[in-house]
């Protein structure tokens, strides 16, 4: 289990993190969603054992982040925000490298990932593209098969092919009983993905739930072309131009009813985008 209590992190005078708690326990997925600078890689860097924290306590299966890392590192998978390995080391010899570090690598498992992603054995880490170093991340963190896999950001970078491999990846080990924090700004994975979330704004936790909880919050946006307005369609929060196109905002939850009425109405064309976190949170805290 990893389980976070109270913690809390200033660089000095800076805010780091002022007020964090969450739990994930064996074969759950906890999405830490935040916008920019709201605490996420600091909460990270104290799990993962490079920062100590000013108060509060970080464990990972009872061992007290950073001070007992020795005893829980080699159960760990960890994806950094910024992926940054030997630009000189070619692909092959770094995983060579990196099988030194564990007891048993299952030689079967990393060659799947690496057919699975598409990864290239031969080149420099250097010549690598961000979403290709990304990938050698994934690799490596997954590789050992840990227990406890925590990851920055992980789906930055990638394609929405790759990310769909990805998450098929990190879905077979939440089954094999992984722990997983999975650290995004980008809501709509979260809901995909994850069991539960902790949502984090100035350093605290603002908000935390089961996954069908953040459902609840979450909304999307649906812009129609050339729509002829119906009674229906009305209760739903709108906007209109002169042109015929209309904004609604309908919640994820009521998303199937809302194209269920449009569908009885005419209409040119439609897109449905997903809001900006940062406009969820506004709309949380105004
Ligand atoms: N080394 C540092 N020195 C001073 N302040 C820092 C340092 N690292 C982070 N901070 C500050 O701590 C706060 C939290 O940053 P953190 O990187 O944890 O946020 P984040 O949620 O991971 O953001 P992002 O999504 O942009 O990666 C920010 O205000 C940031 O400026």
């Amino acid at each position: 289990m990893i389980k976070i209590s109270n913690l809390k992190k200033y660089y000095g005078k800076h805010k780091g993190i002022e007020n964090v708690s969450f739990e994930i326990k064996e074969g759950e997925i906890l999405g830490l969603i935040g916008p920019n600078g709201a605490g996420k890689t600091t909460t990270i860097r104290v799990l993962t054992g490079f920062l100590k924290p000013d108060e509060g306590e970080a464990l990972i299966d009872d061992k007290k982040m950073p001070y007992e890392i020795d005893f829980i590192k080699e159960d760990i998978g960890y994806i950094p925000g910024e992926v940054n390995f030997y630009g000189d080391m070619k692909i092959n010899e770094f995983l060579s490298f990196n099988r030194s570090f564990y007891k048993n690598i299952d030689l079967e498992y990393e060659k799947e990932i690496i057919e699975l992603l598409g990864i290239e054995v031969n080149k420099k880490f250097k010549a690598l593209s961000l979403g290709n170093k990304k990938k050698i991340a994934i690799l490596q963190a997954l590789v050992h098969k840990p227990k406890y896999l925590i990851l920055d950001e992980p789906t930055n970078g990638l394609d929405p092919l790759v990310q769909q491999k990805f998450y098929k990846l990190i879905k077979k080990h939440k089954e094999n009983g992984a722990v997983i924090l999975f650290s995004s700004h980008v809501l709509s994975e979260v809901e995909k993905l994850c069991d539960s979330f902790a949502m984090i704004k100035d350093g605290n936790i603002v908000k935390s739930g089961t996954i069908e909880g953040l459902k609840d919050i979450s909304k999307k946006i649906v812009i129609i072309y050339g729509l002829k307005l119906i009674d229906d369609l009305k209760k739903y929060k709108y906007k209109n131009n002169e042109n015929g196109i209309y904004t609604f905002e309908v919640k994820s939850i009521e998303l199937k009813n809302f194209l269920n009425v449009l569908v009885k109405t005419d209409f040119k064309d439609i897109e449905i985008k997903n809001p900006a976190l940062e406009d969820i949170f506004l709309e949380l805290y105004k």
